[in-house]
Parts: C-alpha cells; structure tokens; sequence
C-alpha cells in the first residue's frame, strides 16, 4: 500500500496552509495517518508555521524549496516532490495521506499526475467574486475547488451564493466546497471528500 498523495494549489494567501492546518487536526480524530510536503519559493516559511502548530511529529512535515515559479516544481518537473513523499513513505510505513502544498501562484497552475493522485484548488472570497468566471485551468480542471474565506463576503461586497452558482457552472457539476478555515468550517467536508474519493474509507 502506498499513501494517496493529495495536492493543495491555489493563488497566493488564499488559505493552503489554513486549510492543512484546519484539516490535520480532523484528519487525526479520524485516524488517518498523514503527512505533509509544502512548497515555497526560498524559504521553508509553511513547514516551520506547520511545525510549530504542533499537530504532527515535526519529520513529518518536509520542505521543498522551489527556486523558480511554484508551479514548475508541481507540474512541468515534480521529481524533488516526488522525491519528498518516497522518503516519507519509506520513514512512515502504514502512511495513509501526504498532502503537498504548493506555493501561492496564479490560476493556470496544475499539478502533474505523475506526482498526485488529486487535487484541489483554493480560491477566496476576498480574492474577487468573478475568479470562478475567469476559468483559469486550477478553478476547472482541479478535483475538488474549495471557496475559503467565506466570512469575508459581506466585507468586500461579494455575494457568496452567486459567487457558488458560477463556480459550480464553470466546472460543469465537478465538486465545489465553501470553508472558513480560520474557524474550522466546512473542513470535515473536505476530509469526508477527500476519504470518499481518495483514501476510499
Ligand atoms: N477571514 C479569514 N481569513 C482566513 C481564512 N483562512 C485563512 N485566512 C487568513 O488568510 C491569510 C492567508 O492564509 P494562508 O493560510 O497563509 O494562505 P496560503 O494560501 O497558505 O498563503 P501562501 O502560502 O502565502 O500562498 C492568513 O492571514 C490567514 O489567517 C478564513 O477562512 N477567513
């Protein structure tokens, strides 16, 4: 058995690192056995905020440093994260899930197959109510697109139900969540997504 390898893409501050932190700690109720890869530009700045949250063994979070456009590491040569989940793999035998967090980049960003098994988006509220309407290949293609930062709406004027109407028009019926990770909402949604669809338990 290997560990479903799961990424996180998604414009900059849209809330990965949020929503790893919101997922791990449900993720760890329910007994599924996780670590983490994260992405950053020159600096290991993810890992160390994961690490000093504490909810996992420190080793299990590991850097990569991605030296270029974050998307190069995560779709065109993903070697030094495919890399990273073999190690982790081969250090925690039994691993149920690695999640790799890429670092903020535009809309177009996806990762390669090669180096996930699936993946999500995730986009804010505060980010514009007309992403979901510029269809950039993360919002469309992406497995799972998560809308986060939903308590933001009624501060930048944006009209959330709208807002999910377009996005699930866009993706023409592929999965849409809504999360306010700072708050742990919708988070057990995306774990029973994710158990449901990937981990298959
Ligand atoms: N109001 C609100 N703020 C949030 C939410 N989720 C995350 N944030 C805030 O948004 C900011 C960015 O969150 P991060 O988790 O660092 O975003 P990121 O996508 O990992 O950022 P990069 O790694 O820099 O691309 C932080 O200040 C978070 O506290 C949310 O649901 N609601």
């Amino acid at each position: 058995m290997t560990a479903a390898r799961v990424g996180i893409g998604g414009p900059v501050g849209s809330g990965k690192t949020a929503l790893i932190e919101a997922m791990l700690g449900e993720l760890a109720r329910q007994g599924i056995d996780t670590a983490v890869i994260t992405n950053d530009l020159v600096t290991d700045e993810d890992a160390e905020r994961l690490r000093r949250g504490g909810q996992l063994p420190p080793d299990r979070v590991r850097a990569v440093q991605a030296g270029a456009c974050p998307h190069t590491v995560i779709r065109e040569d993903p070697t030094l994260n495919m890399a990273a989940a073999d190690r982790l793999e081969a250090d925690y035998p039994g691993l149920d899930l690695i999640l790799l967090e890429s670092g903020g980049d535009n809309l177009a960003s996806t990762f390669s197959p090669d180096l996930v098994d699936f993946w999500m988006f995730v986009i804010d509220v505060a980010g514009g109510d007309d992403i979901p309407r510029k269809k950039g290949p993360g919002i469309v293609q992406s497995n799972l697109l998560v809308i986060n930062k939903v308590d933001l709406a009624p501060h930048v004027g944006v009209d959330f139900p709208k807002m999910l109407a377009e996005a699930q028009a866009v993706r023409g019926g592929a999965p849409v969540l809504a999360t306010v990770c700072r708050r742990g909402e919708g988070v057990a949604e995306v774990v029973a997504h994710l158990r449901h669809e990937v981990l298959f338990k």
